[in-house]
């Protein structure tokens, strides 16, 4: 299975106005990559890059995906996304077709992997249980609009789970949901990464799921990567003064 994926020297532009600039990262299985910075500094876009699925008006000038030192094309991108790579997004609700119930959504996603009736139907159940639906046969026949944001972002990551990812990127995955849902869908994350070995890029604006989930940490600014350090580092030695400013802010808010 698949051990690194690297973007290098990425630079996106939208017309002539520069978006990121010259970001490089890598993210390995079984470790988990924290993305934060100021809103607006080019996480999104870089997620985005990585599973080649940029906005309209946004285009790629210069970089590279690579796999395992792999240089992928568009077509090797392409072919990535959803099987080795998944995608869990801040508003789940978006990632599903509303007039399709959550049963059907597997149905399609598993016989991508070559599985159909009863042995599909027992995958997707492990699945809904493996991220903690108590009752996972009462799920399968429910619309998306029947499910809360937080059942929601758990089937997603179900469903992601479906084909089997080497890595997993985030983007704000807890954003939309109260505290105590945050916590369930973190610890979700953090067990996947430790029981399946998956590579999880989680792009956060909370210092707390940093401390508590990651292993590296990269802080972004204005479409580039200021600081990149190991999370232990990064809290004790912060060299950014965006570094050092987010984590005044976070101590000012909980340390006092
Ligand atoms: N479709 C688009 N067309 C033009 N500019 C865009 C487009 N999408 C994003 N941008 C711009 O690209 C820059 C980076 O956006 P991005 O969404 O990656 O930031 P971010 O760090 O993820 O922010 P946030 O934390 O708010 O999600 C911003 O200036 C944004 O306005």
């Amino acid at each position: 299975m698949s051990r690194v994926l690297t973007v290098s020297g990425l630079h996106l532009a939208a017309g002539a106005r520069a978006l990121v600039q010259g970001v490089s990262l890598s993210l390995r299985r079984g470790q988990v990559l924290a993305m934060l910075g100021r809103s607006g500094g080019g996480k999104s876009l870089t997620t985005l890059a990585l599973l080649d699925l940029l906005p309209a008006g946004v285009s790629r000038l210069g970089g590279e995906v690579s796999l395992d030192g792999m240089v992928l094309d568009r077509a090797g991108q392409a072919a990535l996304r959803g099987a080795t790579l998944g995608y869990v997004q801040q508003a789940p609700r978006a990632g599903f077709n509303p007039l399709v119930s959550i049963g059907r959504h597997f149905e399609e996603t598993l016989a991508r992997e070559g599985l159909r009736g009863g042995a599909a139907r027992r995958r997707m159940l492990e699945l809904l249980r493996d991220v903690g639906f108590e009752a996972p046969d009462s799920v399968p026949r429910l619309y998306p609009s029947q499910l809360s944001g937080g059942m929601l972002q758990r089937a997603m990551i179900a469903l992601t789970l479906c084909r089997n990812p080497a890595f997993l990127l985030a983007d704000e995955p807890t954003t939309d949901l109260d505290l105590v849902v945050q916590a369930q869908i973190l610890d979700l994350l953090d067990r996947l990464v430790a029981e399946r070995g998956i590579g999880l890029l989680l792009v956060t604006h909370d210092l707390s799921v940093v401390a508590r989930l990651a292993d590296e940490v990269a802080v972004m600014e204005d479409g580039t990567i200021v600081e990149q350090q190991p999370v232990r580092s990064f809290f004790d030695t912060p060299r950014h003064p965006r570094s050092r400013a987010l984590l005044a802010a976070h101590r000012a808010l909980y340390e006092s």
